[in-house]
């Protein structure tokens, strides 16, 4: 089947992330400036979440409660059985990236570049998350920082236009 992409609006919703390690400070960083409420369940985190100004971490090991609430959930544990626990959990409207099984999840997280407004994603659906970031590489040089006033500019002719 194939993957469906869309950007999310994530304002004030809930984004549960169950384990606190390099993959999980991963995913958890790329929810900076969305106003996502994002709750870390994991006994320990690893020092650079402490730069992530909108976590809370919740020192515990998972338990099915924890993601009662959560729009978007990542089984991020190194253990492959709590991941797949964690999905077992979760409601069938819920959606769940298990990290560690790709077959697992219900959605994946892309490689990403941000230039202002404009969003550049690559995705394999999971075939090379390797391959995906050499992409990413490549169009981070193609598209440089000048694109995040280029796409201002554009903004602002289309206002006018429309006016
Ligand atoms: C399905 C997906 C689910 C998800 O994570 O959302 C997934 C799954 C898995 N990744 C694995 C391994 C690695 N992933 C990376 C890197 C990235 N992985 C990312 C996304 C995704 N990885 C989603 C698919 C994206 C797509 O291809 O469309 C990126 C793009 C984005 C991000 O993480 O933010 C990010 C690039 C960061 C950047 O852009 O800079 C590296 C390299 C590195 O870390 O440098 C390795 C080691 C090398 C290798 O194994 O190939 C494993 C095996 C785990 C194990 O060994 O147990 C699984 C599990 C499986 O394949 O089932
Ligand atoms: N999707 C991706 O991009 C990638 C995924 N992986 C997968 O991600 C998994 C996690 O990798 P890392 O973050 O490097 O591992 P890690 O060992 O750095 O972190 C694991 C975290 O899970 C926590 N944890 C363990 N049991 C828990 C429980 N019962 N409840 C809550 N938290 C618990 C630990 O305290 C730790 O903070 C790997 O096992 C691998 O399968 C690995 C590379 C890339």
């Amino acid at each position: 089947m194939l993957d469906y992409p869309a950007m999310l609006q994530l304002e004030g919703k809930r984004v549960v992330i169950v384990g606190g390690g390099k993959i999980g400070l991963r995913k958890a960083q790329g929810f900076a400036g969305t106003g996502a409420e994002v709750i870390v369940i994991s006994p320990e985190i690893v020092e650079r979440f402490n730069e992530l100004t909108f976590i809370t971490w919740e020192k515990k090991y998972f338990e099915p409660e924890d993601i009662k609430e959560a729009h978007l959930i990542f089984a991020a544990t190194d253990d492959k059985e709590v991941n797949r626990l964690v999905k077992a959990c979760a409601n069938d409207f819920q959606w769940v990236d298990v990290v560690s099984e790709q077959s697992e999840s219900s959605f994946h997280v892309p490689a990403v570049v941000r230039r202002g407004k404009l969003t550049l994603t690559v995705s394999t659906s999971g075939a090379s998350p390797v391959l995906a970031k050499e992409i990413k590489q490549q169009l981070a040089k193609q598209y440089d920082e000048r694109y995040a006033s280029i796409v201002e500019e554009y903004k602002a002719k289309r206002k006018q236009e429309k006016a």
